[in-house]
């Protein structure tokens, strides 16, 4: 299925955020595009649920401009809602439901907002079957666990075919397989139904699996833009290659290890072993670019321009 919309599906401009005299957000830019996996990193306290719940139209704004599927979220109507997924913490209120009754109750909700080529709700087995809950169906939800409540979050955040679905920090508390079963799933809105999705995680693992852009806030703006290997390459911008010769261990690092591995093997040929090379992880990347904004807070942050 193809995006309902051409431009940016969502589009934020100088964007603030005040609680109180408590400045959050400073002067936040940023587009997604439809299609794309884009991922808000930070540290605690950096903004990013405010920053989402702006998105979503749960918060407003304090100033500048936000559109989101060519509506301000501030004034999106029941029409607009729709084409919007959220995953919201567990759905305590319905502990007495079933999931196959709470996603098809909800996912009524949705059918006056089908359109050509857009079915709407997703049918609830296949749901059932996407979150991996077919087999506790029709188990009351008190008596899921906490994945498993999770994963039914997943689902009723998805029901309605969103166009965008925003993710605060979804696989925290999964387990390793609920989590890589969340991956896939987030893979497979993205690649096969077109789902634009905006997620936030402290996972840098996550981040690198499923981001094709990452987006770094620190200080009330975003100071890099750029996916995980762009980010990786500007910032921390060396590698490390490590070798063995004549029972010596050596190591140098360097922004270009081919062609420095090039000129080591033409110098020393046979003689280097035990050939090393290490790029900078996203973690690296990540920690250099926040103790960078750390070390200047006070001033504008360094943007890191990187190609797109
Ligand atoms: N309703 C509120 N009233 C006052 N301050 C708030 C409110 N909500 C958030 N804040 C403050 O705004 C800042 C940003 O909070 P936010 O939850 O957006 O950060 P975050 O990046 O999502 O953090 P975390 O990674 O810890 O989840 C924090 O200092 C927080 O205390």
């Amino acid at each position: 299925m193809r995006p309902a919309h051409d431009g940016p599906v969502v589009a934020v401009r100088d964007l603030q955020m005040r609680y109180g005299t408590h400045q959050v957000l400073g002067g936040v830019d940023f587009d997604v595009r439809p299609g794309e996996v884009v991922c808000l990193l930070g540290p605690n306290g950096a903004g990013k649920t405010t920053t989402i719940e702006v998105l979503e139209g749960f918060r407003l704004r304090s100033g500048g401009s936000v559109d989101v599927l060519g509506a301000d979220p501030a004034h999106g109507d029941d029409a607009w809602r729709a084409r919007v997924g959220v995953v919201l913490q567990s759905w305590r209120d319905h502990a007495r439901w079933t999931p196959r009754q709470l996603l098809g109750y909800l996912g009524s909700y949705y059918v006056p907002y089908a359109g050509p080529g857009v079915p709407r709700p997703y049918d609830v087995d296949w749901l059932l079957d996407t979150v991996g809950l077919t087999a506790h169906a029709d188990r009351k939800v008190l008596t899921l666990s906490g994945g498993q409540r999770r994963r039914l979050d997943v689902a009723v955040g998805i029901v309605g075919r969103p166009e965008l679905l925003f993710l605060d920090e979804p696989t925290a508390g999964f387990d390793p397989e609920a989590r890589r079963d969340f991956h896939d799933l987030v893979h497979r809105l993205s690649d096969l139904e077109g789902t634009t999705v905006l997620l936030t995680t402290h996972d840098l693992t996550e981040a690198e699996k499923l981001a094709d852009r990452i987006l770094i806030l620190a200080g009330g703006r975003i100071v890099a833009d750029g996916s995980a290997d762009e980010l990786t390459r500007q910032v921390a911008g060396t590698g490390e290659v490590r070798w063995t010769r004549g029972g010596e261990r050596f190591v140098h690092a360097t922004a270009e290890p081919t062609p420095f591995v090039r000129g080591l093997f033409e110098q020393y040929g046979e003689e280097v072993t035990d050939l090393e090379v290490t790029r900078p992880s996203l973690e690296d990347t990540y920690l250099a670019m926040v103790a960078r904004h750390e070390a200047g807070s006070g001033s504008v942050p360094e943007l890191a321009v990187v190609a797109s």
